[in-house]
């Protein structure tokens, strides 16, 4: 048995490095809400710049990054954002959007690769009419986290782009994992989100961050931005704690995700020599891994279990697949000692 645990359930479980420790205690404070923090300053503008926009914003999470985003373009009662069926924002963000921001949600079908079709997205678009909510946002997801950590490629950004523009509408991105994309990519991340009027990013994922995400866009998005997050009571005091380990990730952790991308491809092929299990390592785009467990006698929570047994941990994607996510203390062995202990799970199982 592993003496460590190989935790496997999301890319949100990293402990902070000492770097980051480090950073954090040496941090230069200030109150962010009276003043500005200094280092949350400089981390602002050093991501506004990274994403090529205006100005940026740190906040606690990505959920509140998108509840942020949304309800400041669809600052209008009766507004209506366009997003994904299998969205993170419509699945598992407690439908903030239209309990606290009063805003509809209108679901397009999100395809396998985490696009919805151009197309449907246009027939979603409400023309006037006293019956109908306004059509005011298109929200897209890039890595798409429920679609398998799949890249939306430029080119389909840039449409979906030009039918917000040419329908007055604005684009949102939650980009959790866009640095992911724009690695797995090749496309410098200030192109890849250039059509977007603004975007979450999620430092506490794959860069390893203990905390935060930050939301991009203009100077105006942006101070609107600002007064949304203390009323939702994420105004922060000396928040440069947090960007100074934030700025550490960013530095240290982007130039990783290309490993684990690695490692996830291996992961995948490693699996796929598991009878018990189909995965198609080919649709392995970026650090994640859905696989599915084909003997009905054993459910997905089954194996997590005995593999929690073995100091692996992961979590069901649905009621016969697992996800796997790889980060950057995810080291080969470790993908290595997973994939034996889920041979060994299926034997002590079956
Ligand atoms: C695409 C996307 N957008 C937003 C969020 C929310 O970020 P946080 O609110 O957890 O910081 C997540 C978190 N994703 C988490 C995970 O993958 O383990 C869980 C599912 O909430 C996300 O995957």
């Amino acid at each position: 048995m592993a003496s460590k645990v190989v935790d496997l359930r999301s890319d949100t479980v990293t402990k902070p490095s000492e770097a980051m420790r480090a950073a954090m205690a040496a941090a230069d404070v200030d109150d962010d809400v009276v003043g500005v923090d200094p280092t949350a300053h400089r981390f602002q503008s050093e991501m506004a710049a990274l994403m090529g926009k205006e100005a940026a914003l740190f906040v606690p999470s990505g959920t509140m990054g998108n509840l942020i985003s949304v309800l400041v373009h669809c600052d209008v009662r009766g507004s209506e954002a366009i997003l994904g069926d299998n969205s993170h924002i419509h699945v598992y963000e407690n439908g903030g959007i239209a309990t606290i921001g009063g805003v509809h949600p209108k679901t397009v079908p999100n395809n396998p690769d985490g696009t919805m079709d151009v197309d449907r997205i246009v027939a979603a678009i409400r023309h006037p009419d006293l019956h109908y909510p306004t059509t005011r946002l298109i929200c897209l997801e890039n890595t798409h986290g429920n679609c398998g950590g799949k890249c939306l490629s430029v080119e389909y950004i840039d449409k979906v782009g030009e039918i917000a523009k040419a329908h007055g509408l604005k684009l949102h991105i939650d980009g959790a994992r866009i640095f992911n994309a724009s690695v797995a990519l090749g496309v410098p991340v200030d192109r890849l989100v250039k059509a977007a009027d603004s975007v979450s990013v999620c430092l506490s994922k794959g860069l390893g961050a203990p905390v935060g995400s930050v939301i991009v866009g203009s100077k105006d998005f942006i101070d609107k931005a600002r007064i949304l997050r203390k009323t939702l009571g994420g105004g922060m005091r000396q928040v440069g704690v947090l960007c100074a380990a934030a700025h550490v990730a960013v530095r240290d952790t982007l130039g990783k995700l290309a490993d684990d991308h690695r490692k996830a491809k291996a992961l995948a092929e490693g699996l796929k020599k598991i009878k018990h299990i189909t995965v198609d390592p080919a649709s392995v785009e970026t650090n994640m891994v859905f696989f599915d467990i084909i003997d009905p006698r054993i459910s997905p929570d089954n194996l997590c279990q005995v593999l929690e047994q073995h100091n692996v941990l992961a979590m069901p994607a649905s009621s016969t697949s697992i996800r796997f996510v790889i980060h950057y203390q995810i080291s080969d062995s470790d993908v290595q000692y997973a994939l034996t202990c889920v041979e060994k799970a299926f034997e002590e199982l079956l």
